[in-house]
């Protein structure tokens, strides 16, 4: 079985229960198998021909689908083929109840249709298994009831001692057994894995259709798309997605569209492009179905609240399938909330329309969630977990948590007051004194509380009603597609413990939307928010290999086009990965990476060897690299991420403005929205997680000086290093948290005080001592190759790096906070202690214009435009040299910009 594991598939192991399944099937025993999306089930039916070398027949919702495994299966030198309406080649049926194929493919309705002599043909020559895919059609309790797979039944007295296995990822209990049933299964194995896509982060945001919503869905998707990653966004309308589609084109990103109304042609064509990755970016309605089996697609967003959260499972579990890190964003409007009556339509029954409004709810639930969403995912569908999964927004972002009773205390009341009987609108609408006809028809203005709670948007509050529905302060009562709040019993054990003077705290953490409200008043944050906590895979690759990267990319996509078929059918993304970190330089070392099966290494192995070799060397990239890890690429992939949880790519960005770009933590704290404090944590985080980092300018900057060391340390020692509040508690008030975490990091990662410039490690108190040389600016060497024009931008910077470890300000200037006048021997004058930089402070003020980065930035702003030369003719004071390398400085730090030679103002 391992064989023909690594011969067929190139993988090394089984990932969990696929070994099982499969021992069961070859047993001849009837499986049922509910394992996640992504996670593995197809092997558990493509297997079982390779190894009895007989056919397995496997039934699929739709050909578009058949026909893409087909080609898969082909590629990986596998006999597979499909019949159906769309099968082009007449000779297929005969070959097929010959058992020409391994895998043979069909629709429900093809099964059920084909003559009995089919049948007994293919049993004739060997049929070892019945495969039944997506085999939650089958009940009406599923979310995607199909009744031609009721039929399939029938096929059991056909064959009658032939296996069957049903494999789906969503199967609620009562669905479970509705398939066994109805397929006739007696002693199935039943076979059910974790939903858990462990590989995929998720995250909710609030919808706002405006511009700068498109402007960052554009640098949400070119995120993956330039590193051949794909992107679905689900709109829930026609129109949503037409006008997404086109505003996507019209930035320049190659967007197809897939909705119910287009013709069968044009949707064929849209899905063929997107998975033979001309298309970066597909815009669909749910139409564009299940099962798609495209294992890049890097990002799903779904623009809008979906129908039910098992669809939102299934559809956002489309991405990342190859086991690569991989993110699913959920937009949401609170008006996407009243559209449960829309939905009940499709309802055929009482029972159904109930199950269509529950599992409604239940996606808006996740919407408003402020917990763990994986958590809520998982549990949904019945498994139980016990932590916060650290990969979902919630989960990531910094807790806000904060005393809510005051509110919580207006919101209760108002509810009770207004007696307890209405949906959310009408207390919201009270407690921000609307007048509307409703509440006047109600005397609800005359209510104390009218008008008091006008400090929040309506969302705050609805928001907040969420929670305390969350936390059982408040009940909803739902009457078909109605819903009512009052105050639960513990909300008026709440109540009546509060008076005017004293009320219990109520500590909550407030969820992303009370954030947004407050921060953004409901408006959409800007791109830099849309980070997240997974690490794309390939982000870890230097420059060089990021180049022998994107080379094979575009290798696989040529052999994909010359060979009539899809890129992912060539071989995966994560295999591609791997080739570029291993670069193999032979035929064995090629097949031994994982995810490079036999066929391919006959058919590709010999031009793709030598491409690597060429593409290697003139990278200056050794050839045979890291040894490939022999493991299920499923753990290690789940491993990789999860070991670097903490780096995320907001972290990474702010590391590498500090470390590399040298941008002062203000200004980045500023650039991102986010606090300084918070930009010293990443970089410290960043530190441990084994990236570099400059000590010395680091310490300077936050005024980690010897004496504050020998403080911090001295309190440690009376305290423990366990906790950082006691540690502080030791310490004068001067002392930051910032400087207390620095130093522990310091010390985990064994830094080396020396090169610091810190005196000593004892009590003295010595000013930091900062290299001269750290100073020198103007006559900087250009590096060659494609930065060279970076560090040209860069080149008023007043720092020059002499090794990590030397202590080099941003600017010398920015550090003392003062605007006094430089050359470059002044500036030497001032650099080596801050201390005496201070001192002088003011006392070198000329008479003529002097230029610093805040006077070049106020005049600049002042005008519409500038040239230079009329900036060093305003700044007479300064040397033009000066003033050149302060203007080159505020433009790398993007507070100035230059078009057609003239300077403006960000
Ligand atoms: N043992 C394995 N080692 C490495 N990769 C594997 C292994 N088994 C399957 N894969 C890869 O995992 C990905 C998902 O597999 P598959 O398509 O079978 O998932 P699935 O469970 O059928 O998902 P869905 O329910 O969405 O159809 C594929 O790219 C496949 O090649």
């Amino acid at each position: 079985m391992e064989q023909v594991l690594k011969t067929y598939f190139g993988f090394s192991q089984f990932r969990p229960y696929q070994k099982e399944i499969i021992d069961q099937v070859l047993n001849g025993r009837d499986s049922l198998v509910v394992m996640a999306t992504g996670s593995g089930k197809s092997l558990c039916y493509q297997i079982p021909p390779l190894v009895r070398k007989k056919t397995a027949v496997v039934i699929s919702p739709l050909l578009a689908l058949m026909q893409d495994q087909v080609m898969s299966l082909k590629q990986r030198g596998i006999k597979a083929e499909y019949l159906g309406s769309t099968q082009m080649d007449k000779g297929i049926y005969s070959e097929a109840e010959k058992g020409t194929f391994h895998l043979l493919y069909m629709t429900p309705e093809k099964a059920c249709s084909l003559p009995h002599r089919f049948w007994t043909n293919l049993l004739d020559v060997g049929i070892c298994l019945l495969a039944v895919d997506e085999a939650h059609c089958i009940s009406e309790w599923g979310h995607d009831f199909r009744k031609e797979y009721k039929k399939l039944h029938m096929l059991r007295n056909i064959l009658p001692d032939v296996p069957f296995i049903a494999l789906t990822a969503t199967a609620t209990g009562k669905v479970q057994r509705d398939i066994v049933h109805s397929l006739q299964m007696s002693d199935p194995y039943i076979a059910i894995g974790s939903f858990d896509r462990q590989n995929l982060f998720y995250g909710v945001k609030i919808l706002s259709r405006s511009t700068s919503f498109v402007d960052e869905l554009v640098t949400e998707v070119s995120k993956y798309s330039n590193n051949g990653g794909s992107t679905i966004i689900y709109c829930t309308t026609i129109k949503d997605s037409e006008q997404i589609c086109d505003s996507l084109k019209d930035a320049g990103i190659k967007t197809g569209i897939y909705h119910g109304q287009m013709g069968a042609k044009a949707r064929e064509q849209s899905h063929k492009s997107f998975i033979r990755d001309e298309l970066q970016v597909m815009v669909a309605t749910i139409a564009f179905g299940m099962g798609i089996d495209k294992p890049n697609i890097r990002c799903v967003i779904h623009y809008g609240c979906p129908k039910s959260l098992e669809s939102y499972y299934q559809e956002s579990g489309r991405c990342g399938r190859d086991g690569l890190a991989s993110i699913c964003w959920l937009y949401y409007s609170r008006s996407d909330f009243g559209k449960a009556d829309f939905y009940c339509s499709e309802a055929q029954s009482e029972s159904q329309k109930k199950a269509i409004i529950d599992s409604f709810r239940a996606a808006e639930k996740y919407c408003l969630l402020a917990t763990c969403r994986r958590k809520f995912l998982l549990q949904y569908f019945g498994e139980e977990t016990t932590n916060a999964c650290g990969k979902c927004d919630n989960c990531t972002r910094s807790k806000s948590e904060r005393d809510l009773s005051r509110e919580a205390l207006l919101l209760l009341s108002c509810i009770q007051s207004c007696g307890d009987r209405w949906g959310l609108n009408m207390p919201v609408d009270v407690l921000r004194g609307s007048r509307s006809k409703k509440i006047l028809d109600n005397d609800f203005d005359k209510l104390s509380l009218h008008g008091l709670g006008k400090g929040y948007s309506s969302n705050w509050w609805k928001a907040l009603a969420g929670l305390l529905i969350a936390h059982d302060y408040l009940k909803e009562n739902t009457q078909d597609i109605y819903r009512t709040v009052s105050v639960s019993p513990n909300g008026k054990k709440f109540l009546s413990c509060a008076n005017s003077v004293h009320q219990s705290p109520l500590v909550l953490a407030i969820t992303s939307e009370m954030i947004d409200e407050e921060e953004h008043g409901g408006q959409q944050k800007k791109v830099g928010d849309l980070n997240n906590s997974t690490t794309l895979e390939y982000e870890d690759f230097s420059e060089a290999e990021t180049k022998l990267y994107r080379m094979l990319l575009d290798f696989r996509m040529k052999l994909a086009q010359d060979n009539g078929t899809a890129p992912y059918a060539i071989c995966g993304d994560e295999t591609i990965v791997k080739i570029a970190k291993i670069r193999p330089s032979t035929r064995a070392r090629l097949a031994n990476i994982d995810g490079v099966n036999q066929h391919f290494v006959s058919k590709y192995g010999g031009s793709l060897l030598e491409s690597i070799c060429q593409a290697s060397e003139e990278l200056k990239l050794p050839l045979d690299g890291e040894a490939p890890v022999l493991q299920a690429a499923s753990t290690r992939k789940v491993l990789a991420t999860s070991e670097r949880k903490l780096v995320t790519p907001a972290k990474l960005n702010a590391w590498k403005l500090w470390q590399n770009e040298e941008v002062l933590i203000p200004q980045i704290a500023s650039t991102y929205g986010i606090k300084e404090q918070t930009v010293t944590t990443y970089i410290l985080e960043v530190a441990r997680d084994g990236h570099e980092v400059n000590w010395a300018r680091f310490c300077n900057e936050i005024g980690l000086t010897s004496e504050v060391a020998s403080q911090i340390r001295f309190a440690v020692t009376k305290v423990g290093r366990d906790r950082l509040k006691p540690i502080k508690e030791e310490l004068p008030e001067a002392v930051s948290y910032e400087q207390i975490k620095t130093l522990l990091a310091m010390e985990d990662l064994n830094v080396s005080t020396e090169g610091l410039g810190w005196k000593s490690n004892s009590s003295d108190s010595a000013p930091v001592e900062i290299d001269s040389s750290a100073c020198t600016r103007g006559d900087r060497t250009h590096e060659p190759g494609s930065w060279r024009s970076f560090t040209e931008k860069r080149a008023g910077s007043h720092s020059e790096t002499n090794g990590s470890q030397t202590l080099t300000p941003p600017s010398c200037e920015t550090i003392a906070g003062t605007k006094q006048p430089r050359n470059d021997e002044s500036l030497l004058d001032e650099c080596p202690s801050v201390k005496h930089h201070k001192a002088n402070e003011g006392e070198n003020c000329l008479d003529g214009l002097e230029a610093t980065e805040s006077t070049i930035l106020e005049w600049i702003a002042e005008h519409d435009g500038v040239l230079l030369s009329e900036i060093t003719d305003h700044f007479g004071g300064s040397e033009r040299e000066f003033i050149v390398n302060l203007v080159g400085c505020l433009e790398g730090k993007y507070v100035i910009f230059k078009k057609n030679d003239m300077y403006r103002a960000l």
